[in-house]
């Protein structure tokens, strides 16, 4: 049987570096479950214990809003969750996470925006989008490069992350993570990442999502 060399494409350089079956920090030795490998899609055991989900959960409760889309911030069917940034919340277990979570991506926290919690009710979804920003976007100058989303509960039925371009599917567990990344040079590698929540059947979905930027954030 012969190769075709040329279809053989070079691997890319990724983000996240770790190998094997473990991802080691301060706090927390963390089970890598599953990799896609191009784009890199990473499903992550236990990042989080049930009472760091259930205070994350108890922190947003009060300030949840309906989620809006986009630089200009407008009500759309293509998400119809409740959401809630935990930027101005001052809390150790917050920064706790916050530092974890940095240290399996291997980015410093200064470049993340800030644990972002949201949560879906039966019905409710974030249809597929990409996480970042268009190239004509006023943000697109200090791009997202990477996306972690921590699951902060289980999901009776319903509810996975799904990547439709690479036929995966991700089911919430309450502690687990899925980590992916698309900051590739490859365009068409970064569309990959194409993603969204399904709509949750029965129970409640409640998620934090962490976004990194190439640069830091002020
Ligand atoms: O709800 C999910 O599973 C995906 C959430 C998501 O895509 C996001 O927060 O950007
Ligand atoms: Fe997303």
């Amino acid at each position: 049987m012969t190769t075709n060399v040329a279809e053989i494409r070079s691997k890319e350089q990724t983000i996240f570096n770790f190998t094997g079956n473990k991802v080691k920090t301060e706090d927390r030795v963390i089970d890598v479950l599953a990799k896609y490998e191009e784009p890199l899609v990473v499903v992550l055991g236990s990042v989080l214990d049930g009472e760091e989900c259930d205070r994350l959960i108890e922190l947003s409760k009060n300030r949840l809003q309906r989620s809006k889309i986009g630089v200009e911030k407008v009500v759309s069917d293509i998400r119809t969750s409740s959401g809630s940034f935990l930027t101005d919340v001052n809390d150790e277990i917050v920064s706790k996470i916050e530092k974890r979570v940095s240290s399996i991506v291997g980015i410093p926290v200064e470049h993340a925006e800030g644990l972002h919690i949201l949560n879906y009710k039966p019905g409710q979804e974030y249809k597929e989008h990409f996480d970042y920003f268009a190239a004509t976007s006023k943000s697109a100058s200090n791009n997202r490069i990477c996306t972690v989303v921590l699951y902060l509960s289980d999901v009776e039925d319903g509810g996975e992350t799904y990547f439709p371009k690479l036929g995966l599917k991700v089911y919430p567990k309450k502690g687990m993570a899925v980590y992916f990344e698309y900051f590739y040079n490859d365009q068409t590698l970064n569309e990959l990442t194409l993603h969204g929540g399904a709509p949750v059947v029965t129970g409640e979905k409640w998620i934090a999502t962490q976004w990194f930027r190439r640069k830091k954030l002020d």
